[in-house]
Parts: C-alpha cells; structure tokens; sequence
C-alpha cells in the first residue's frame, strides 16, 4: 500500500477527535493498548469478508445492529444476551424469509465513541464538551465527568474482550441452539401482537428440523444447528484506540484492525482527503461506510477508489441513512452510478439515522413507521434499479425501552419517559425490531425472487 502506515492518518485534518489534556498519558495509553492482545482474529475477519462478498452477489443477507453506544454501566450479562437473542431471532426470521444466509453482525463488543452534531451541550445556562461516548468521556453533566479521559480507552478494551468472551460462549454454547427457538422465543414475545406469526415461522423451522433429523442431520453432526457465527463491529472513529489494535496478521502479513471484525466510517468523517478515510484505506477488515443523502455520486465513487481500489467484492457495505422522506429521492443516482462502473458492494439500509426528531418533552426519538418508511423505500429502489438490497443496520436493544415511538404497543412521545435509557440514540426495542423483522421478511421474500 503506497504510503501508508498505521499512523498515517496522523499527518490529515480529522474530524470528531477528543483533545486529551495530557499528551504523555495519551501515549502511556498508546504503549499499553499496543501490548495488549488483538481482540480477534484476522481469519475471522476475512470470513466475513467472504460472506459480504456473497451478500453483495445477491446469495445472502447482511443483519448489523446494537446499541447506538454502549456503555460501562450497562455491560451486563443480561443485557448482553437479550440483544444476542433478539439479534437471532431476527436472523431466523430473515433467514426463513428469504431462503438465504443471515450474516450477522453485532454493534457491539467495542461501539463505545460517538462523533456529536454539537462540541457543547449546555443545560441550565451551563455550557460542558459534549459526552463523546464511554471511551472518551463520561455521560454525567459535570466539567469532571466531560473530560476527555485516555485510560477510559483501556477500561473500553477490557469490556469489549469481556463481551466478545460472553458472545463467544453464546453463540458456540447452545444458546444459539436452533432446537431452542420455541424457548428463547416465549420469554421474549409473550405478549407480543406478533406472537402468533412468530410462532408459526417457528412451529415451520421445527419441522424442518424435524424432517433434517430423521435423515440424521442434527445438533450433534452438524454444527451449524447448535451454533452460530456473530461478528463484531464498530464505527472506528477514536484512531487512538484502533491504531494501538491494528496489527499485522501472521498468515498474510497485511494489517487488520483487531478491535473489531468490521469497522465502519461514519457520515461526519469520510471527507475523502481526512484523517479517517487515511486509516481505514490501509486495513484489510470489511468496511462500512455511511452515505448520507447529500453525498454526490461523484463524491462516492472515489471513496470505492480510494477504500477498494480492486474492486473487491466484499470489502465495502455502503449504509444508506437518508430519512424516509428523501431516500426515494436520493438513492436512486447513486445506485444508478455504482452500477453503472460496475462496482461490487453490499447495499445496506441504515433507516435510524435519517429519522431522528425532537420530541415535544426535547427528547430525540424516532418513529417506528418512518423506520419502516424509509426500509420500504431502500427495497423499492434497489427493486427498481435491478440491484440487491442486501441488508440492514438497527439501532436496536434486547430491553424494554420506550426510545423510539410507534410499533404494535403504539409507543407514544408521552411514554418516552418511562424507560429511556440510551446515552445517545433512541432504539428499538425487543418487541418493536421484532416487528421490523416481520416487515423486512416479506420485502426480502419478494428481493429475493428467482435468486439463488
Ligand atoms: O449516533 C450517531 C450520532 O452520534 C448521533 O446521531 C449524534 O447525535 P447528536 O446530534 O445528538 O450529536
Ligand atoms: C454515528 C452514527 O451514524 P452516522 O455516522 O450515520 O450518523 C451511528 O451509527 O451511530
Ligand atoms: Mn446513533
């Protein structure tokens, strides 16, 4: 790679970068995290890759989601399993739907910095620095807490290895278990209008088990039954922190940012001659990147010049985040485009960040059939441009939150007091990305006609 090194993207401008108080601790830090040991492989890595690139042929479905930001608080075993459920029951749904591969991908293990609209917040008349996210800063509205703190970049890789351990061990531990499906569905949509559809889906997957069984394919022959396969990912957005993981991998000798098996590129830094754009060009990971409705096609094609200058297809999952509102608009010129240079790419559906409004009690929210509204309109348009809509990327939580308004249980902005939880976006909850599920499995059906 022409000029490039791990700390290249140090001599560009860049955007959304914390200023640390101290430059020694800064590289005290840096020396640290360096030494510590990769938090994945590379092989894994390039497995996605692989499967992103049989997404992006039309032969699979990409399903990414989590939280916008997680944090130290909230890294607990419960709520650490209740999204790694509801992130499988979706992919079961969405598997059975479309009769294809679900790669999932969690926003988790390591989604801890956020890039911020604002450099301050102010709240009563006091003016603080934003909070950044857990690996930056605290949340608390305090001058203490809005510090910008290196060694939260260490307790970050403590509770993204302890995470990716906990989903290891439950994705390889049986509670991915196929044969579960009824169990782990009942506890999660007993109330839920869904339930019987849910069901059904379910009661069709037992006898398919059933039927695979007697012919002597089950849990114990075949691992893809008992066990599933969930990559990790985040948007990479600290360089710090994903230089010190960037390391180069024994077998192939190139370099993978190990922090996480996908990294993404957000919509606020990939100005093409910036300090992100630098980093990411150089690492071998499948990337993401965030296309906001404002991107011009040309704009576009040299970010797949400079990102995947081979063209290779599983390297690049291009996340649309326009909002329902200008999405059909929008889309269209830059599939056009892409296409039309014959560039290979998975075309993913981000309908969170578009969406996002004020509620009348100042809290950020979004609506369930905005979500829905602008997933209608991602199918639509690839359905129309004779290209694959090949997956989706929620912002979504195993809890029961009231974030987001809308869905069966008709969430309304009154409600949003009642469990509002997130640090930074509003989610959908348990029964609401459920519901998604529902709505995406029949547009999927549908995109997925006559492919193999
Ligand atoms: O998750 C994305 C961004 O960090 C978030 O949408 C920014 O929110 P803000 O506009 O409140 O800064
Ligand atoms: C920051 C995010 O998104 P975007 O860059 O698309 O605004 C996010 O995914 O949390
Ligand atoms: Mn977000």
């Amino acid at each position: 790679m022409i000029n490039w090194s791990t700390r290249s993207w140090r001599e560009k401008p860049i955007q959304q970068q914390p200023q640390y108080s101290s430059e020694a601790q800064l590289q005290q830090v840096e020396r640290q995290l360096k030494s510590f040991p990769p938090l994945v492989f590379a092989e894994e890595t390039r497995a996605l890759r692989s499967q992103l690139g049989r997404v992006s042929q039309g032969h699979g479905f990409l399903l990414q989601g989590g939280d916008c930001a997680e944090t130290f608080t909230d890294f607990t075993a419960p709520k650490i399993r209740d999204t790694f459920k509801v992130i499988l029951q979706m992919a079961v749904v969405l598997t059975f739907a479309g009769s294809c591969p679900v790669t999932k991908v969690a926003r988790m293990a390591g989604q801890y910095a956020k890039p911020r609209s604002s450099e301050t917040e102010i709240i009563d008349g006091v003016r603080l620095p934003s909070y950044r996210g857990d690996i930056i800063n605290g949340a608390e509205f305090t001058a203490a807490a809005r510090e910008p703190d290196p060694e939260r970049m260490i307790q970050a890789y403590h509770h993204s290895a302890a995470t990716l351990n906990l989903l290891r061990a439950f994705a390889q531990g049986g509670l991915a278990d196929l044969h579960k499906v009824h169990k782990w569905n009942m506890s999660f949509v007993q109330a839920n209008p869904l339930k019987e559809k849910y069901l059904q889906v379910a009661e069709q997957i037992q006898s398919a088990l059933k039927f695979m069984e007697v012919l002597g394919i089950n849990g114990q022959s075949n691992a893809t039954i008992s066990e599933t396969q969930l990559f990790t990912s985040h948007e990479a957005l600290l360089l710090p922190y994903e230089e010190a993981l960037t390391r180069i991998d024994t077998l192939t000798g190139l370099p993978y940012d190990c922090s996480a098996h996908m990294v993404w590129i957000g919509e606020r830094t990939r100005q093409l001659d910036h300090a992100h754009v630098e980093f990411m060009r150089g690492i071998h990971n499948p990337l993401g990147i965030k296309i906001g409705p404002n991107i011009p096609a040309d704009e576009l094609i040299q970010l797949l010049d400079v990102l995947n200058p081979d063209n290779e297809a599983g390297r690049i999952t291009l996340i649309t985040r326009m909002g329902a509102n200008t999405l059909a608009d929008k889309l269209p010129t830059l599939v056009r485009r892409v296409k039309a240079e014959g560039r290979q790419v998975v075309w993913s559906s981000d309908p969170m960040h578009g969406n996002t409004v004020k509620a009348e009690n100042g809290l950020k929210t979004r609506n369930f059939d905005d979500i829905h509204r602008e997933l209608c309109q991602f199918f639509a348009v690839h359905q129309a441009e004779g290209t694959y809509p090949g997956g989706v990327h929620l912002e979504m939580t195993g809890e029961d939150v009231t974030e987001c308004t809308g869905g069966a249980y008709q969430i309304s902005e009154h409600d949003l007091t009642q469990r509002y939880r997130t640090q930074c976006d509003p989610r959908l909850n348990a029964d609401q990305v459920l519901e998604l599920a529902f709505l995406v499995a029949d547009s999927l059906k549908e995109a997925r006609q006559g492919r193999g």
